[in-house]
């Protein structure tokens, strides 16, 4: 699997805000297993006083994902992208243009003319968008090649709001890489995500609000796994009816 013509290691994208302590961040990201890690500009102080957190994430060896959460304008995302592109030296930006301050649902008209601006100066931008077909087809008109789904409102824990939506993606972008992008409260969801035919699963609260994140975090790469194993596997179809699943052949018959 790739995004962008790199190779991706796990199916899994591990958020790196709201943890306990950097040290609990280390050991979430080393038991999860994840190759991709996104770090919010806007939350992390540009003043320099990140740059211990950013030299943190450098040293875990995954690659970093920058994002423009907390941005809402058009304007606010493209000055974060450059300013990760300067900060992190990579091309890849998730793009996050926040529509209203209670739902943090994407502002879908801004994050497409967003996406086309950062697209055009040679970003690789991974769009936090809805499961809304046309403005999928939006974002890849704009140069987008990976689209990124909400499954529930960021940070809400509620799992996936609408499966049949997210289905209805999957057999509309058959190439496209999907990645299943916040809301995801327990590895039920990530691995129903999976099952789905979603390509990854970003996550972050679920993680990082965990009594135990680091576990959590192999319990999410374990669901993700599972779930795409079971996708894979060609899943029976359900039935309205019940069918005996033990064969009558061979049993006795009483007169
Ligand atoms: C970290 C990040 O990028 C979040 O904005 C993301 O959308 C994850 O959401 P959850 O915290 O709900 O997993």
């Amino acid at each position: 699997m790739q995004f962008y013509g790199t190779d991706i290691s796990s199916r899994l994208l591990l958020g790196t805000a709201q943890y306990p302590s950097p040290a609990i961040l280390a050991e979430a990201v080393k038991s999860s297993g994840s190759g991709i890690i996104t770090v919010s500009l806007r939350r992390e102080s540009a003043d320099g006083s990140g740059a211990g957190f950013w030299d943190g994430l450098r040293e875990t060896g995954c690659r970093i994902l920058p994002n423009t959460a907390g941005c809402h304008s058009v304007q606010e995302a493209v000055t974060t992208a450059h300013m990760a592109r300067d900060l992190f030296g990579t091309p890849w930006i998730k793009l996050e243009v926040i529509g209203h301050s209670d739902t943090l649902q994407p502002d879908v008209f801004g994050l497409v003319e967003a996406a086309r601006i950062l697209s055009d100066e040679g970003f690789q931008v991974f769009p936090y968008t809805t499961e809304d077909l046309v403005v999928g087809e939006r974002l890849l008109q704009a140069g987008c090649e990976v689209l990124m789904p909400w499954g529930a409102p960021i940070g809400s824990g509620q799992g996936l709001r609408n499966p049949d939506a997210l289905r209805a993606m999957r057999a509309h972008f058959p190439q496209v890489p999907l990645i299943v992008d916040a809301g995801i409260g327990r590895p039920s969801d990530a691995a129903q995500a999976m099952e789905l035919g979603m390509d990854a699963v970003l996550l972050n609260t679920a993680v990082a609000k965990a009594g135990d994140p680091a576990r959590m975090a192999a319990a999410m790469a374990q669901a993700i796994e599972a779930g795409r194993a079971g996708y894979e596997a060609d899943p029976m179809e359900r039935r309205d009816m019940a069918v005996p699943s033990t064969p009558v052949l061979g049993l006795a018959e009483f007169a």
